[in-house]
């Protein structure tokens, strides 16, 4: 017989850890599950902590709820997802944290869209056949494996999921535009044009625009996010097109969360054309990147490392992407033509790259 390998100690913790791994999609559906209840919302709306009942009232949850509405919030506490404190007369009472208050619906910093967006099915669904995909010979990513056409081309039939992902980017943006101008301004001083490569609905192009009267800034998309486009703000230019084909030209190009939806040879290809569209360095010429760099994070949260290999997993399912080191980075910035970059660790889990050609 075979020696055993590991202590039942050993064998015991490991029972538990595989435990909470099976148990994870539970803490997504806590999420989802608070966004739907609105529970940030009405505690924001309330002003000071709440007692359970208020919640209970304030949310119309009916009596035969309020057991197990109870234990649902205190794994949310448990999680940080709200806090609870005791009063001096012993009433415990609910509050926001920092993370609730990313889920408040009418506030700056919102994430709710993208959460939305997120939790969907058709973000999540392709995740379910990572096993047949990984032994069938199918050469797509898994979310062309599960659906039979790529994301872009569901956005491009769905208006409904269109607008939920232009939304959920849009959400992020905000985001990061409050995080850039009040931290990383100086990425776009002394620049008289920006192109935003995938910009979306253009909330990056807008905030700007907006920060920066003197920058002439334009969106570029594909036609059918640009197409559908309701509030095109006046300053701001929105073009449609391929970024495979060309970009429209600019003393800078910003392409925020796109090169990790694509393959090395891909980024490649995208940075070249970029590369066209923008002046020398001597003239201003650059590429701001926002993405990821894999190892390195500015937080040492909890979770950021364990956060940034899960994003990694997100667009290998749902795009053939990649998050990526800095040597991985690097080397493409190298094939693409690029001779110098530098790169701030500003946001979390995210980086400002600045590429000079
Ligand atoms: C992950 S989203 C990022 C959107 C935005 N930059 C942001 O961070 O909120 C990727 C964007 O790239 C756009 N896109 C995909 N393929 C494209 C192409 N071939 N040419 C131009 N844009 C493209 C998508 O429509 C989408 O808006
Ligand atoms: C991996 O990028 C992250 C996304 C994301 C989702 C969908 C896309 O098309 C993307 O291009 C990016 O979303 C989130 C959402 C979060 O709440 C936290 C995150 O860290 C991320 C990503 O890193």
């Amino acid at each position: 017989m075979a020696e055993m390998e590991f202590t039942t100690a050993e064998l015991v913790e490991a029972h538990a850890q595989v435990w909470n791994l099976s148990f994870g999609y539970l803490k997504s559906m806590c999420l989802k599950c608070s966004l739907e209840l609105g529970i940030a919302d009405v505690l924001k709306k309330h002003g000071k902590p709440m007692e359970l009942s208020e919640l209970t009232s304030a949310l119309s949850v009916p009596p035969s709820k309020f057991e197990p509405f109870d234990r649902f919030m205190t794994t949310l506490v448990h999680l940080e997802l709200f806090a609870k404190k005791q009063d001096d007369s012993g009433a415990k009472k609910y509050m926001l944290t920092p993370a609730s208050h990313l889920l408040l619906k009418d506030e700056a910093m919102s994430i709710t869209p993208l959460i939305t967006l997120l939790l969907d099915p058709t973000m999540c669904d392709s995740s379910n056949v990572l096993g047949p995909w990984f032994k069938s010979p199918y050469k797509g990513n898994p979310f062309e494996f599960y659906f039979g056409k790529g994301i872009w081309d569901v956005a491009g039939e769905k208006p409904q999921f269109n607008k939920m992902f232009n939304e959920g980017m849009a959400s992020d943006s905000k985001f990061v535009c409050n995080v850039v101008m009040t931290s990383c301004r100086d990425v776009f001083k002394g620049l008289k044009s920006v192109v935003d490569v995938g910009g979306g609905t253009g909330i990056m192009a807008r905030s700007i625009a907006h920060a920066f009267p003197g920058i002439k800034c334009t969106v570029f998309d594909l036609p059918h996010v640009i197409d559908t486009m309701e509030d095109q703000q006046p300053g701001v230019a929105y073009v449609g097109g391929d970024m495979f084909a060309s970009v429209p030209h600019a003393n800078a190009v910003l392409l925020k969360w796109i090169l990790h939806d694509w393959n090395n040879e891909e980024c490649v290809k995208i940075l070249q054309r970029c590369k066209e569209a923008i002046p020398p360095r001597a003239d201003g010429g650059k590429i701001i990147i926002i993405d990821m760099v894999i190892g390195a994070v500015t937080n040492k949260h909890v979770c950021a490392e364990e956060t940034q290999l899960l994003c990694d997993l997100l667009v290998m399912s749902l795009y053939s992407g990649k998050e990526r080191n800095e040597r991985e980075w690097h080397n493409i910035f190298l094939s693409a033509g690029f001779t110098d970059y530098k790169i701030t660790h500003f946001l979390g889990i995210r980086s400002i790259i600045e590429l000079y050609p």
